[in-house]
């Protein structure tokens, strides 16, 4: 009985989300005495197995096709779901990412088993895996398990389980698996990505987002000019999206992207409850807002009541200074 970590990856790069998953797997394979799998699919992806055993898979699953070039819903369920069935593994995490999400929701429903969603945290209570995921946008917390379906399966929230460091030389055994990836019924024409430098969202160190509070598109390159400093990525509150300010992309929350940086920077946003859903398990929150009553204070660890178009530009200048520095 294993515990299988999903290997998401794109662009020919494991995401982060599965270096932390397998991280965190190596820790509770080794409690329960059990192997630790990734499953990687796709097209000419067999050189991420060298890293998949360096960060701590006992074994990788290959199936490769042509057909799995791109994540489709339809032949990558078939993929995992067939191996699942074959193999029987104990668990199978995944990272909750929009691939991830997707894919666990179908493949849970083929093998008929239970599925956390959503994950914060993993542990082990009386020899079985326990997940512990927010409720009500953040305010609580559940402790779940998977009662008797085997395998239990979860979506793990990117960026709160850290990343061991990988052992240099360390292989995985590679096993190649059956990959027919059976009838797809969508068909991608393009894959349309977006050029940007900085760090993707849902997996920033540094996230510096803006709300109404920036009062128009034009006043983004002030969080710009920030972000560059910082190496962090630019967020926004749904309250600048539905205003057409920025790409909805860039929105955090209920029904944007759930983030969960080390450092959450967020100016000119009140901190409704469906803003919060997204950013409340920061490590870190300092929340620039020129009304004291804001809700966002509540859950901040740094506050500063002002006016963002001083104070924007002011850290900007300290943090640039003390980069400098820094590099002398
Ligand atoms: C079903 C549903 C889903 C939703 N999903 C999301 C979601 O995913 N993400 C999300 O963000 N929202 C979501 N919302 C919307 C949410 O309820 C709020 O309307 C939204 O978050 C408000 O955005 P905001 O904080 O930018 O704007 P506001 O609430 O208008 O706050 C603007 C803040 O800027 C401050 N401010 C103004 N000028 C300055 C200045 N010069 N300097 C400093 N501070 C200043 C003000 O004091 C104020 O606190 C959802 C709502 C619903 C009903």
């Amino acid at each position: 009985m294993a515990i299988w970590i999903y290997a998401e990856h794109k662009n020919g790069q494991l995401k982060k989300v599965t270096l932390e998953l397998l991280s965190e797997g190596r820790k509770l394979a080794g409690q329960l005495n059990e192997e630790l799998a990734a499953v990687l699919i796709g097209k000419d992806v067999a050189a991420l197995a060298a890293t998949l055993g360096e960060y701590g898979a006992d074994k990788v699953y290959l199936a490769e096709n042509d057909a799995l070039e791109n994540y489709t819903t339809d032949g990558y369920t078939n993929v995992l779901a067939a191996l699942a069935k074959e193999q029987q593994p104990a668990a199978i995490l995944l990272g909750c990412t929009v691939q991830g999400r997707d894919l666990a929701a179908q493949v849970a429903q083929r093998l008929g088993t239970g599925l956390c969603t959503d994950c914060t945290g993993l542990e082990l209570a009386d020899g079985r895996l326990v997940f512990t995921r927010p409720i009500y946008a953040g305010k609580a917390f559940v402790k779940a398990a998977v009662p008797e379906a085997r395998p239990a399966m979860a979506t793990v929230r990117p960026n709160v389980l850290g990343v061991t460091a990988p052992q240099a030389g360390r292989s995985a055994e590679v096993i190649k698996a059956d990959a027919q990836p059976g009838d797809i019924r969508q068909v991608i024409k393009d894959i349309v990505c977006q050029i940007s430098t900085r760090p993707e969202l849902t997996e920033a160190d540094i996230i510096v987002s803006g709300g109404r509070g920036m009062k128009g598109p034009e006043n983004y390159k002030l969080l710009d000019e920030l972000a560059d400093v910082l190496g962090a990525a630019v967020g926004a509150s749904r309250a600048a999206v539905d205003a057409g300010w920025v790409p909805q992309s860039m929105q955090v929350g209920q029904t944007g992207k759930t983030v969960s940086p080390v450092l959450y920077i967020a100016c000119g946003i009140s901190g409704a409850i469906q803003h919060l859903a997204g950013m409340s398990s920061s490590k870190c929150i300092v929340a620039i807002n020129k009304d004291p009553e804001a809700n966002i204070f509540k859950v901040a660890d740094y506050g500063v009541v002002g006016d963002l178009f001083e104070v924007v530009p002011l850290l900007t200048a300290e943090f640039k200074k003390m980069l400098d520095k820094e590099q002398c």
